[in-house]
């Protein structure tokens, strides 16, 4: 079968995106890790399939694999991506797009400048959340890691992170530390690993050693679950620009039971054709 696809970024965390509205269309694991190799297939950190809602009230579902091919309940990056993909092919005309995922309902704004608005929904400090093993509830919790001791934030935003803050970033501590707690017996389903160094309360530089795929330019749900950390440890104001290698996300949060906010940027790159 010939796959169309779209190539799509946000700040450098790149996706293939695929229409399984206009025609069905299902992925296996092989497939999925065959499409993602950088060398053999089209090369991406995210597969997004667009789907018909189950829901009447939504407009579209979408799913989303990494590219080790294992099936992910949230995506920011992509989230914006899947916005501008299902206007750019006209399968829908309105700016407001209401979507279902693994994770829930979500709405997104496509704004007059072309960045996308998206509703992150509720952040959950339980560890059950995550899941995250921990004896107690406790403001930060302490793991094991490559023979050093991590202090961090676990935060669930959907899908599962660990927060760690640190005076500065370097290649040797995200991969490093990254895929040891990423696999960290702590965490059952895994996690995804934020090295957050804080510049002032409404400034981070971050970057994120992703469950599934590794280090990415960039990660929304990332960005998401560090902010809501340092603005519960007391870090951080309710509006945080967060760098991260690939570019800029304004994150806000107003506090429990309100939603995270983050708008910004989602590009096309080409589209293609590629036989599964
Ligand atoms: N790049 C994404 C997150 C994708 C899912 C993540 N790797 C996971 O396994 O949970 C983003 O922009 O949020």
């Amino acid at each position: 079968m010939l796959l169309k696809f779209t190539k799509m970024h946000g700040l450098g965390n790149d996706f293939v995106v695929v229409d399984a509205v206009s025609r069905k269309v299902y992925f296996n694991k092989a497939q999925i890790e065959r499409l993602g190799d950088r060398n053999r297939g089209i090369g991406f950190d995210q597969l997004l399939v667009v789907e018909p809602p189950s829901n009447p009230d939504m407009d579209f579902r979408y799913r989303i694999y990494n590219c080790d091919g294992s099936e992910v309940e949230h995506c920011g990056n992509g989230a914006r991506c899947f916005a501008k993909f299902v206007l750019d092919r006209e399968l829908t005309h309105k700016r407001q797009i209401n979507v279902e995922t693994k994770r829930g309902q979500m709405q997104l704004n496509v704004l007059d400048n072309g960045h996308v608005q998206v509703d992150m929904g509720e952040p959950s400090f339980q560890p059950a959340d995550l899941p995250f093993l921990a004896d107690a509830m406790q403001a930060l919790y302490q793991v094991q890691a490559n023979g050093e001791t991590v202090e961090l934030t676990p935060v669930s935003v959907g899908n599962p992170h660990a927060v760690i803050r640190v005076e500065e970033l370097n290649d040797e501590l995200v991969h490093s530390i990254g895929p040891a707690v990423e696999s960290h017996d702590a965490f059952p389903n895994n996690v995804n690993v934020g090295f957050m160094q804080v510049v002032t309360r409404g400034e981070v530089n971050l970057r994120v050693y992703e469950r599934g795929v590794g280090e990415t330019q960039a990660c929304g749900t990332g960005a998401c679950a560090a902010v809501v950390a340092g603005i519960k440890q007391g870090w951080l104001d309710a509006d945080v620009l967060v760098h991260l290698p690939g570019g800029d996300l304004r994150i806000a949060w107003q506090g429990p039971s309100t939603p995270i906010i983050m708008t910004g940027a989602a590009e096309k790159v080409f589209e293609g054709q590629i036989y599964l």
